[in-house]
């Protein structure tokens, strides 16, 4: 567990400390050295987003295989990790900016809904101890939104706004406005806003706890023994 003393990877820890087909191998945090985790056949990686690309780039050179929640992925970052995959075939990655089932499924509901409506925006709120803005949840929410809405021809709906605010119309994602809110006594949660003749369309998920995300991450642990290659999305892992 890379990022064990953090909310998550002291939540994972737990998780897979009670799961009867695991065993927690070795734990790692800012500083320490990654070789205690040398035997492991699956690392996860919940740290930060300038620490995970040195951790992923250890991991692939001691052929450890990867379930990575550390947001900050672009496409550029995508793209070096498959990289450095092609010289290890057999070697798998899974990188999910949400393990929660809820939240996976209101992505997929929202890419469902994308081709029905030009005008779309995400809002996402989180804890305030939360290091990036917006979330790679949201990110990733904008971007497939973007994707289905492209697909179905369609342009982004109509803004008369001439004069704002810096940052009060959130910032733009693939063309997909992207709102941030943080605040204490929130965890994660995100809604999806959709915009039509006469109506509105707004999906929810609220993680209420960090348990939410664990079913999915140890999913993914399982999972990734079975996948070569680089997997981005638990969607695909879900088969939704
Ligand atoms: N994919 C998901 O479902 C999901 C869910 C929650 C959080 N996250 C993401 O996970 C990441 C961590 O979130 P958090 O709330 O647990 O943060 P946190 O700050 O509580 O924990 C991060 C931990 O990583 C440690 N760390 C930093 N650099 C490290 C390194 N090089 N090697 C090992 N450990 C290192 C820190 O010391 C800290 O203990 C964030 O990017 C967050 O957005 C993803
Ligand atoms: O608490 C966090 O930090 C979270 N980060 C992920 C994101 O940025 O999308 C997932 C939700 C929780």
């Amino acid at each position: 567990m890379l990022g064990a003393q953090g909310r998550m990877g002291s939540t994972v820890a737990n998780a897979v400390e009670g799961a009867a087909d695991m065993k927690l191998v070795g734990t790692v945090d800012a500083g320490e050295d990654r070789s205690r985790l040398d035997e492991a056949e699956v690392a996860v990686d919940f740290t930060h987003p300038e620490a995970v690309m040195d951790n992923l780039r250890y991991l692939i050179e001691h052929d450890i295989r990867a379930v990575v929640g550390t947001t900050g992925f672009t496409e550029d970052r995508l793209e070096t990790v498959r990289g450095w995959l092609a010289g290890k075939p057999g070697l798998g990655v899974l990188i999910a900016p949400n393990f929660a089932l809820g939240a996976v499924l209101a992505m997929r509901f929202a890419q469902q809904a994308a081709r029905f409506y030009a005008s779309a925006e995400v809002i996402e709120l989180h804890h305030n101890r939360k290091a990036d803005a917006p979330s790679g949840t949201a990110a990733h929410t904008a971007r497939l939104l973007a994707r289905a809405r492209r697909e179905a021809g369609l342009e982004p709906g109509p803004d008369a706004t001439t004069s704002e605010v810096d940052g009060a119309r959130g910032a733009l994602i693939d063309d997909v406005r992207v709102h941030a809110v943080r605040l204490p006594g929130l965890v994660a949660h995100e809604e999806i806003l959709f915009g039509g003749e006469g109506e509105t369309l707004t999906i929810r998920h609220d993680s209420m706890d960090r348990t939410s995300f664990m079913p999915g991450v140890l999913l993914g642990v399982r999972e990734v023994l079975r996948r070569p290659g680089l997997t981005v999305g638990l969607e695909n892992v879900l088969e939704l």
